[in-house]
């Protein structure tokens, strides 16, 4: 298979400081069964390779204009055009949706991958409203990237808003006693595919989250069901956006509440834990508490990088294109470990590329009763940080249902309306998640979209008519009105702007920087589910039972619903013969091959 690497520890040097400066020592045990709750000591001689709270890494020199921390400008000195006006000019009008022919459990996956793998945060601190502030000189470094909005603004014109909140990214120099120049934000995930998002990314939370009986993770009991347990609003305001509010669940990770289809991905994955738990428990009535954790942890991971890699990345990416670049699985071709890539993932993917299937999720949500029929919808924006729709009745039952049968939106340029400027994340007033694309991308010093081209083996533009194999006329006339030099344009506007490849839904440059984090974070991952003579190495009869596990069990074993679709990102009908019953499914999950009568766990 071709390389997709484009990452061999060649990048800038800034890259290097964290490792050769800050990083904590550890002392590794290498006979070690199960992965550790940040990810340290994956790698055994860089233990803090591809660990939660490591900066991102650049693949090529930031951009900043100071060479430090200042937003890049043009080639020819004047600073960049607006967000919100690339917006107006570029995207919105044509943000109506066109179905797909995927559900929406396909950008939902996505986003529960995303956040398993990153996190970058905003620094929230200080004033409430940073638009409210005068801006006298002494404006907080992280109020210093608003987004101002043209007076003629279609949409927010009618309320004669002028500014839009933005707040800078947590960097390793500000926040983490770690100077790194280039400035860089630290991922707080642990960037290998380990559920962090759902244990916890750190000890401490991972600990906040067990029973400590029977291997369970905390619940919530509401309306007769099991939840993600209650926080206290006040640690993380990640409910706190409305004033009339009652839920705002715990999590590993803090973006859980965010909305409507993650939280029950949140809540789905939690129930599914607790659920193979008890069945090991069954299997093995003299596992402890941890041993029957980190069993039930392990099948939950092995799960969903069977999912990313067989399921998802095929769809996103194009399913010649996986197995061409080594990112589709082979029951005969085990994955090789290679412990001299490193798992980091990259800033460019973070704050650009991997932003790019923004534009493929849909504005509302069905709910699809027993008897499918549509009874009603919701809308995705309406339920920003809120989860208390889901508890009432059979919501979540019926929202879950309606997600298959919905479809997600088609790839296109834009992001759905409502996304595009009625969003309420955690800060006042409304914003449009694209201008916070565009403005992240430049918050992090990633590089224009002509650099990353080139890294990516595409021809280096000279002038815009250059780009008229990869971004259709109109839209490069526009360009060229809009920045200085082909140089200027931003990631994430020439890879929205670029048509995805055949067979795929995101262009050839997002799907570059995408293929790479994707191929390191499987090859460099020594837990990798398939991976051969580890201490933690899975039996040939485990890898066989967990190969039949799909996202069906799952939402079988953490809902009541009583079907399944038997292909759950595909559209479908709910014609019998494309439904499986939950209580046949459920039996065919096969946990016998985890049946001990020795036990390679307890010390020996
Ligand atoms: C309902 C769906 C979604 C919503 C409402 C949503 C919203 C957001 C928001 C508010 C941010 C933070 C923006 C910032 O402060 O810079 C973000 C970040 C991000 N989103 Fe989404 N998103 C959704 C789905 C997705 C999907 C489907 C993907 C990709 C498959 C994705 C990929 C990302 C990535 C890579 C980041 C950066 C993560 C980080 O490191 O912090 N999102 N999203
Ligand atoms: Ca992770």
């Amino acid at each position: 298979s071709l390389n997709p690497v484009l990452y061999y520890g060649n990048g800038p040097p800034s890259n290097d400081i964290y490792y050769l400066n800050c990083a904590p020592q550890v002392i590794c045990n290498p006979n070690e069964v199960y992965r550790t709750v940040n990810g340290s000591c994956n790698n055994l001689e860089h233990t803090a390779w591809g660990a939660s709270t490591t900066p991102f890494i650049r693949l090529l020199e930031a951009a900043y204009a100071d060479g430090a921390y200042e937003f890049r400008r043009q080639l020819d000195g004047t600073k960049l055009p607006g967000p919100r006006e690339l917006q107006l000019a570029l995207f919105l009008y044509r943000s109506r949706d066109t179905p797909d022919i995927y559900n929406i459990h396909v950008s939902q996956f996505g986003q529960w991958i995303t956040h398993d793998m990153s996190l970058l945060l905003p620094d929230i601190s200080g004033p409430k409203s940073c638009c409210d502030i005068s801006n006298d000189g002494n404006t907080p470094f992280q109020c210093q990237a608003l987004i101002s909005i043209p007076i003629d603004d279609p949409v927010y014109s009618e309320s004669s808003t002028t500014c839009m909140e933005f707040r800078r990214a947590k960097t390793a120099t500000r926040y983490f006693n770690c100077t790194i120049t280039p400035q860089i934000p630290m991922n707080l995930a642990t960037s290998f595919i380990d559920s962090s998002q759902l244990y916890g990314p750190e000890p401490d939370k991972a600990a906040e989250l067990r029973t400590f009986e029977n291997g369970r993770l905390k619940t919530e009991r509401i309306n007769e069901h099991d939840y993600c347990p209650l926080q206290n609003r006040n640690k993380w305001p990640s409910c706190d956006a409305r004033d009339i509010w009652d839920i705002c669940f715990d999590a590993g990770d803090p973006r859980m509440n965010q909305n409507t289809g993650l939280i029950i991905y949140q809540t789905s994955f939690t129930r599914f834990h607790n659920y193979l738990t008890q069945k090991l428990q069954r299997l093995n009535p003299e596992w402890e508490d941890e041993v029957l954790y980190q069993e039930a942890r392990r099948i939950v991971v092995a799960i969903n990088q069977i999912l990313v890699y067989q399921e998802y990345l095929p769809i996103i990416l194009g399913k010649k294109y996986t197995e061409r670049f080594g990112l589709s699985l082979n029951e005969f071709k085990p994955t090789q470990y290679d412990s001299s890539i490193m798992p980091q993932v990259t800033i460019e993917f973070s704050a650009g590329a991997f932003r790019v299937p923004h534009n493929t999720f849909a504005s509302k949500y069905n709910l699809v009763d027993e008897n499918y029929k549509t009874t009603s919808s919701i809308k995705l924006h309406e339920w920003i940080s809120n989860p208390d729709i889901l508890v009432e009745r059979s919501n979540f039952d019926d929202i879950l249902r309606g997600m298959a049968q919905t479809p997600g939106r088609a790839p296109s340029p834009s992001y759905n309306f409502p996304i595009s400027n009625f969003m309420r994340f955690l800060i006042p007033g409304n914003q449009d998640l694209l201008s916070w694309d565009i403005q992240r991308g430049r918050d992090c010093g990633v590089p224009s979209y002509n650099h990353i081209r080139e890294l990516c083996g595409f021809k280096r533009a000279r002038s815009f008519d250059d780009l008229a194999d990869s971004i259709y006329i109109n839209d490069l006339m526009k360009l060229k009105k809009l920045y200085a030099s082909v140089d200027d344009v931003d990631l994430i506007v020439g890879a929205l702007l670029e048509p995805p490849c055949f067979g795929a839904q995101v262009g050839p440059t997002a799907r570059c920087i995408i293929t790479d984090v994707f191929y390191r974070i499987r090859y460099a991952d020594r837990f990798f589910f398939d991976v051969e003579n580890q201490p933690g190495s899975f039996s040939n009869e485990q890898l066989k039972a967990l190969r039949n596990i799909d996202l069906g069990h799952v939402f079988c074993a953490g809902s009541e619903i009583y079907e399944v679709p038997k292909k759950i990102f595909k559209l479908s009908s709910n014609r019998r013969s494309n439904m499986r019953n939950c209580e046949e499914h459920l039996l065919k999950l096969d946990l016998s091959a985890w049946k001990t009568n020795f036990s390679y766990f307890n010390g020996n």
